[in-house]
């Protein structure tokens, strides 16, 4: 199979996971390859030179894979250059491509925090094994002891009925998921960034705000944690479900609407796994 993958290692190419879009850079033949913060915050910014108006959330470098179990390993930075942990949209896009390249209709991806394993659910369309949610408030973390399930969050002068109770839930990255009956509201613009920095989260946090449209049926926006309001959030919408289950206000199989598309998240009961199906796009390959 002639790789889709391997260009010069400043060419890369441009997907989106219901969306969510990314900067995809292969440095396995570039063992030595780096971006500085700085580099990473030129590409991705809304209407730069490589990525156009809509800029990209996330930048990923793909490596060997450093666990003879895994075929690449998926490196992922922020919008502002931060590296993080766990991006389930990423996941699945970067599992697309060594699909793609290898002909199988399985891959496993391994990030800093786990080994996520991905099935081709038809030819754009990906499901990841997302692993179990972390949901001890250490693992979240918060800045102290509490449970979960419903987290007290004061926000001061934007306090109102409307943003109360969130659940924090984990993916390999931080949650806190609101509860709203609409948007226009809410403003998740407005109340996203006074809650991905507030003291309760030592390491900030993505911020979900979740409309409940059935036991089956959420739809979705995310303050992504260092990337603002995105068109997806997989490990969001991972969150959102584990969060309205245990709230007992939705099913463990649940349709989530994102701005971007849909996503479909199972919270499996018989392992405890969460697993995040969706659409994956090619959008074009750009270089610097
Ligand atoms: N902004 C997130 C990382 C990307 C998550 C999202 N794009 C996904 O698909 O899970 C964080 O700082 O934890």
């Amino acid at each position: 199979m002639p790789s889709l993958l391997y260009m010069g290692s400043m060419d890369f190419l441009i997907m989106n996971g219901a969306g969510n879009r990314f900067a995809v850079f292969d440095a396995r033949k570039a063992l030595d390859f780096a971006l500085s913060d700085e580099q990473v915050k030129a590409i991705c910014a809304p209407g730069s030179a490589a990525m156009g108006p809509l800029g990209a959330d996330q930048l990923l470098v793909l490596r060997p894979p450093k666990s003879p179990e895994a075929d690449i390993f998926m490196e992922i930075r922020n919008q502002s250059g931060s590296e993080v942990d766990a991006c389930g949209n990423a996941t699945r896009c970067v599992a697309w491509l060594v699909m793609e390249e290898t002909g199988e209709a399985a891959a496993t991806v391994q990030t800093n925090a786990a080994l996520l394993a991905a099935t081709r659910t038809g030819p754009l369309s990906i499901a990841v094994d997302m692993g179990e949610p972390r949901l001890d408030w250490s693992q979240i973390p918060l800045k102290e002891p509490m449970h979960t399930h419903h987290v007290d969050v004061k926000l001061g002068p934007i306090d109102n009925p409307v943003l109360s109770n969130p659940g924090a839930v984990s993916m390999g990255n931080p949650h806190v998921v609101f509860f709203v009956e609409d948007f226009e509201t809410v403003k998740p613009h407005l109340a996203g960034p006074m809650v991905e920095f507030h003291p309760l989260f030592p390491e900030q946090t993505n911020v979900g705000f979740a409309r409940i449209d059935g036991p089956k049926n959420i739809r979705l926006k995310v303050w992504e944690r260092d990337a603002g309001l995105t068109q997806a959030c997989g490990t969001g919408a991972c969150a959102a479900v584990v969060a309205a289950h245990r709230q007992k206000r939705a099913d463990r199989d649940v349709q989530v609407d994102v701005d971007g598309g849909t996503l479909h998240i199972h919270w499996r009961e018989s392992d405890n796994h969460v697993i995040l199906s969706g659409p994956v796009e090619l959008e074009g390959r750009g270089t610097l």
